[in-house]
């Protein structure tokens, strides 16, 4: 085909001259689409790429060439992973590897996820009792040795034993201390976990003397110290001297005094926010001071073995609620060192005292929120401490159970220990303290003997004046609609 065709429209080119103009089109695409291959193949040749791996045949790459390189444990960021975001059964509970199957564990089946309103799950087959000697050799973590005990971490923990791996969730927010005592693992309560009625049955007589037996024979005793001063008063206990605590700007507690001695019972009341759970942490060896000194018989509240002295109900406490209640107790007391066999004993006649014996072999999770704390002060009190710290002890107990936690407190003190104990109700401040603390926005207003605070009116009138309650403020919008 000449220039001149070219120039030709294609509609005036006769048939064979339109024929060829199509093929000669068609020639130049295919030789267009060539060097555009040949290009592209070059390209990838200078660039080197590896053969596809579906070219290689597997049985020809030897095992070893394989970089299978496993990553260093120390390379996974564990630190990363929030602790609220690891499911609980994920929790290592135990310490040590058992050797066998821990039928303590086996016992324990997973209460059901969400709440079960047919009756029968009130009376469907309780976990089987399995506070055995034998399975408690294999399932229950030897006591760790006082040397052993954990700096604080930043996991403040809820305290009942000492030495115990890492905790759940703090109970305090300790934002800048990365080293409070983790005394025991508490897992966080499942708050589908079903609650049942507690079964009430009375104490025996048996029951309270060996329980006042029990508190005599206190483990954590420390050889040489005794009940009273040489002036015939009774030994300091439980010091706090200047004790200071701020959280940034906030300042919980300033300057704070407390004097507490072998068998008095000393009660910390205030509005909240007064600074109450912070001065019981502080006290408990919980929580650092920001200035100030807590000392126990003493020594320094921190210092090793004091931990042992002590028993501590904290605020919003959180327990171990896949044991049964006997199993949480004779756990208590192993961590605290006290023999097995006085664990399990005294793990029954606190139950029995506490009017838990029916639900003593019951998950904790399935126990009511009362249930729960009376529990937490059984704990607390297992290993027989010379100082027993309650925060809030009385919050969701009955009559009857405050009454016995009040009688079990008397026992304490007669035999020389002593209680610090946070509450709301003044009239059970009243009942159960014979000294008392009053602090309004972290400052101590009043102090000392319940009768010289109270100064002849009950401690209610008396309280209410100190911290002066405004006069109620109207709220007229607060009224059902009527339209
Ligand atoms: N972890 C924290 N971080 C910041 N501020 C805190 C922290 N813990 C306590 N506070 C503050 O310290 C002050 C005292 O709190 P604390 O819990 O000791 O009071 P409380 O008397 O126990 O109150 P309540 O009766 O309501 O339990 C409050 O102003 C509180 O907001």
């Amino acid at each position: 085909m000449g220039a001149g065709d070219q120039r030709r429209p294609f509609a005036e080119l006769s048939p064979e001259e339109q024929a060829a103009r199509r093929r000669e089109a068609a020639r130049k695409a295919a030789a267009t689409r060539a060097r555009n291959r040949a290009r592209q193949a070059a390209e990838a040749k200078a660039q080197a790429v590896p053969a596809p791996v579906e070219q290689v045949p597997v049985e020809q790459v030897p095992v070893e060439q394989v970089p299978v390189e496993p990553v260093p444990v120390e390379q996974v960021p564990v630190e990363q992973v929030p602790v609220e975001q690891v499911p609980v059964e994920q929790v290592p509970v135990e310490p040590e590897p058992v050797e066998e199957p821990a039928r303590f564990t086996e016992a324990a089946p997973e209460p059901e996820p969400t709440i079960e309103p047919e009756p029968e799950s009130i009376t469907e087959p309780e976990p089987e009792p399995i506070v055995e000697p034998e399975p408690l050799d294999r399932a229950m973590p030897e006591p760790q040795p006082e040397s052993q005990a954990q700096p604080e971490s930043t996991a403040v923990g809820e305290a009942v034993a000492p030495s115990a791996p890492a905790v759940s969730e703090p109970i305090l927010p300790e934002p800048t201390d990365a080293d409070e005592p983790v005394e025991v693992v508490i897992v966080q309560s499942d708050p589908d976990a079903r609650s049942t009625i507690a079964r009430r049955e009375p104490a025996t007589d048996d029951a309270r003397d060996d329980l006042r037996d029990d508190l005599d024979a206190s483990p954590s005793r420390t050889p040489g110290t005794t009940a009273s001063t040489t002036d015939g008063a009774p030994a300091v206990v439980l010091s706090l001297d200047g004790v200071t605590r701020r959280f940034g700007a906030t300042v919980a507690i300033d300057d704070v005094h407390l004097v507490v001695r072998a068998g008095e019972c000393h009660g910390v009341v205030g509005p909240n926010g007064a600074g109450k759970s912070t001065t019981l942490s502080i006290a408990a060896g919980l929580m650092r001071p920001t200035s100030g000194s807590v000392e126990v018989h003493g020594q320094d509240v921190r210092a090793r073995g004091v931990q042992a002295q002590l028993g501590v109900v904290p605020d919003r406490m959180r327990l171990f609620d896949r044991l049964t209640g006997r199993q949480l107790l004779v756990h208590a007391a192993l961590l605290r060192r006290v023999p097995r066999k006085d664990a399990i004993t005294r793990a029954a006649t606190l139950l029995e005292r506490f009017e838990l014996t029916a639900d003593a072999d019951r998950l904790v999770a399935d126990y009511s929120i009362g249930m729960q704390q009376l529990v937490g002060i059984a704990a607390a009190l297992i290993h027989a401490p010379r100082v027993v710290v309650l925060d809030e002890p009385f919050e969701s107990i009955d009559p009857v159970s405050t009454d016995v936690i009040l009688s079990v407190l008397g026992d304490l003190r007669r035999r020389g220990g002593a209680v610090v104990l946070t509450s709301h109700d003044m009239r059970l401040v009243e009942r159960a303290c014979d000294h008392v603390v009053v602090l309004q926005d972290g400052v101590v207003r009043a102090s000392g003997s319940v009768d010289d605070v109270r100064d002849g009116l009950s401690l209610e009138d008396r309280f209410a004046r100190i911290v002066g309650a405004s006069p109620a403020q109207e709220l007229p919008w607060l009224s059902p609609s009527r339209d």
